[in-house]
């Protein structure tokens, strides 16, 4: 999946018409990324070539293998600025990030040399087609980008009101299947304040400086615990790490929590919920939050696995359902396997199951998965005519 196939930040609100100056400034961006993108890999190079020349204290925030982040930065800070025009959607974020980033504790200079290299990469890789307004609209760009980050930073540090980072010890680690792990982790200190159906950056101590988002599959709990579901990904460096040796006592650290995931009890509308995979996790939070009132919209929960034994939250969602009236749950399956098909279970993608289902126009709709999950879901959902401003997904920007 390339980064334009998806929009990497929600299309919460309806679009504003950005003013002429800023649509100058992204046709100049959106031009000179098409030429520059051939060469991104080279980018990336040069981009950490000439920060750590810049500011050498940044290269402690980066692994020590360089190969392990895999340019993760520069492509997240490429996708931001190419944003611009969509201050709505991206200022949230941007917020958000600047909080969580306090984890890294950046000072200007370090903002200043990541502007400065990345112009610098951008300029070495265009040559000629480099012009004067080309600067001038990446610069601008990263201004406001990092303006807003800066400052949110900031009002969080005048706020004085949470750390800069939380740590947590490993209590539980067990095998729900042989590539995926349910950690439980307990607060050191404080408990992380996140929401239901928010997400964290998380690094644990067997890849330190390698973080990587995570949603924890419960809401907000009195003793602040809070439970992951990692799956090894195949020549991934950290999740099979956390599957395969975590051990209770580790101790992870989080950063600020992230994202716009959540049902509106008070607006009337039924909810679709699409959960495909270890994506699910927010939506379970989300349920299990909704599980503390009586009264909720009725919510209509479909599940999504590769095959049947991937649903390994079934059993957890279908309890609650059956105590619940207000919640459905849907199983679908890509495949069944060689006993056949299951009663009660549907047979596709969960982008296939709810152009079946529908109509879904008076939903609100929150989709998690993997990203060409909720990129096919949410065409699908946009060609049975749901509003855009209805469905809500979270982006993973940078880590
Ligand atoms: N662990 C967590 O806390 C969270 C994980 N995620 C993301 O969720 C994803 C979960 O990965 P897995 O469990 O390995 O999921 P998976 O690859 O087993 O797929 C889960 C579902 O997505 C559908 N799907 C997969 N690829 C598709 C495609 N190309 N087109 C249409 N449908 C497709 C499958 O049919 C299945 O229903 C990861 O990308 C992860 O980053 C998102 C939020 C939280």
């Amino acid at each position: 999946m390339t980064d334009d196939r998806i929009s990497p930040v929600p299309r919460l609100a309806p679009p504003r018409d950005a003013p002429q100056a800023v649509t100058v400034m992204l046709e100049h961006i959106e031009t000179s990324w098409q030429l520059a993108r051939p060469y991104a890999d080279d980018l990336a190079q040069h981009f950490y070539r000439l920060l750590f020349t810049l500011a050498p204290s940044a290269r402690e925030l980066f692994p020590v293998s360089m190969q392990a982040d895999n340019g993760r930065v520069v492509r997240a800070l490429l996708r931001a600025l190419r944003l611009v025009h969509r201050p709505d959607d991206l200022v949230p974020l941007l917020k958000q990030l600047g909080r969580d980033h306090r984890k890294f504790g950046l000072r200007p200079a370090h903002y200043e040399a990541a502007g400065t290299a990345l112009l610098g990469s951008l300029k070495h890789c265009l040559g000629p087609a480099w012009t004067p307004e080309v600067e001038r609209a990446w610069a601008e760009a990263y201004t406001l980008v990092a303006r807003v980050m800066q400052d949110a930073t900031a009002q969080a540090e005048a706020e004085g009101t949470t750390p800069a980072y939380w740590t947590g010890t490993v209590a539980e680690h067990h095998r729900l299947s042989w590539d995926l792990a349910l950690v439980r982790v307990e607060p050191d200190e404080w408990a992380v304040p996140y929401r239901a159906g928010q997400y964290l950056s998380v690094e644990v101590p067997q890849r330190p400086r390698l973080w990587r988002y995570l949603s924890p599959a419960n809401a907000p709990r009195p003793d602040g615990s809070l439970e992951f579901h990692v799956r090894a990904v195949e020549g991934g460096w950290v999740s099979p790490a956390v599957v395969g040796h975590t051990r209770p006592g580790d101790v992870w650290t989080f950063g600020a929590p992230l994202g716009t995931l959540g049902a509106d009890r008070e607006s009337g509308r039924p909810v679709l919920m699409v959960g495909g995979g270890t994506g699910v996790a927010p939506l379970q939070a989300v349920v299990d939050d909704l599980g503390r009132w009586v009264d909720n919209p009725e919510v209509t929960f479909c599940y999504g696995g590769r095959h049947w034994d991937d649903l390994y939250a079934l059993d957890q969602l279908s309890g609650l359902a059956a105590v619940n009236p207000w919640l459905t749950v849907w199983p679908v399956v890509e495949r069944f396997d060689d006993t056949g098909p299951i009663p009660g279970v549907e047979q596709g993608t969960p982008a296939e199951a709810v152009a079946r289902w529908g109509p879904w126009h008076e939903h609100d709709v929150l989709v998690s998965g993997p990203p060409e999950m909720i990129e096919e879901t949410v065409a699908a959902l946009l060609g049975t005519g749901v509003h855009p401003s209805r469905i809500n997904y979270d982006p993973f920007l940078s880590a």
